[in-house]
């Protein structure tokens, strides 16, 4: 479990984080949404030690984190994982070189017993028998999948992923978040997730915080997220009509009825035509 506790970050006279609290769970996804600027990249890289917070506490499974040595974070950076946008894989390096390079870091294991990790988690990650290609042969969602082997492959507490779906179509996404999803429970792993997608959020969100101008303004599951009576959230997360006719699906699906007493057959009659009407049809 990660817990923070009152966090607070400036950069000169600009506050960008206020007295953020939440507690991160293990074996869950645990997502940070907000509009741009909002303050989750900095959240995150606090999270992580690459800011120093001005106030407040880090605490990994009851470990103060901000009160460490450097020393004894590296301990602690030991047990995180991370994958960031793009996947950044180094692109002269093959994909076996790519996720090896964590464990010729972080262990003196035999070359041997690191190849046999490397294999074990491109298995996982459904890559089997990838080794040899280089990044550039790859799709985006390939690309992911190797960027989330070698965020596994020294077995991490933690897992912190940055905008998993930047660049992917919607199906592909999909099974990169139910990728990371299956991996966050088999392996009881806290993993914590900054998106923009909603689609994210619907499917894998245990444990949601929407940050609003530094500050979180909301906290919740994906369920909860559909009865929220938090407008600011609303007006970010609902923003289409698209997805506010998704919200109320949802609702008819979870209770039987729309609270706000919406009608169904309004939505459907209003859905736009699949195929357009054509100009020179008489109608
Ligand atoms: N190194 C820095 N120095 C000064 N200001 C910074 C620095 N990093 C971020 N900020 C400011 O902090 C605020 C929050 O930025 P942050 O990157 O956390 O937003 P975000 O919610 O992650 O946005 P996005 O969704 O666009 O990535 C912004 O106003 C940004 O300009």
């Amino acid at each position: 479990m990660i817990e923070v506790k009152n966090l607070k970050k400036s950069f000169e006279e600009k506050t960008v984080l206020e007295d953020v609290s939440w507690k991160m769970e293990p074996g869950q996804c645990n997502l940070i949404i907000g509009s741009s600027g909002s303050g989750k990249t900095v959240f995150m890289k606090c999270l992580v030690g690459l800011f120093r917070p001005d106030k407040g506490d880090i605490l990994y499974d009851g470990q103060n984190f901000t009160q460490m040595t450097i020393e004894q974070k590296k301990e602690i950076r030991k047990e995180i994982g991370m994958l960031f946008q793009g996947s950044a894989l180094f692109s002269s390096m093959t994909v076996e070189d790519n996720i090896i390079f964590p464990l010729k870091m972080f262990t003196n294991d035999s070359h041997k017993k690191k190849l046999e990790r490397v294999n074990e988690v491109l298995e996982r990650v459904n890559l089997k028998g990838s080794n040899k290609k280089f990044p550039a042969e790859l799709s985006g969602g390939m690309m992911k999948r190797v960027g989330i082997a070698r965020a596994i492959v020294l077995n991490p507490k933690y897992l912190f992923v940055d905008e998993p779906n930047s660049g992917l179509d919607p199906q592909t996404s999909g099974l990169i978040d139910k990728l990371i999803d299956d991996i966050t429970k088999e392996y009881n792993i806290t993993t914590v997730i900054n998106t923009h997608d909603m689609n994210s959020v619907m499917e894998i969100g245990d444990n949601i915080i929407y940050m609003y101008q530094g500050r979180k303004e909301w906290e919740g599951n994906k369920k909860e997220i559909i009865f929220s009576k938090n407008e600011r959230l609303n007006n970010f997360i609902f923003a289409s009509e698209f997805l506010k006719d998704a919200k109320d699906m949802r609702m008819l699906e979870e209770t039987g009825h729309i609270p706000n007493n919406r009608d169904m057959q309004e939505i459907i009659n209003n859905e736009e035509p699949l195929i357009p009407p054509d100009e020179n049809e008489q109608v």
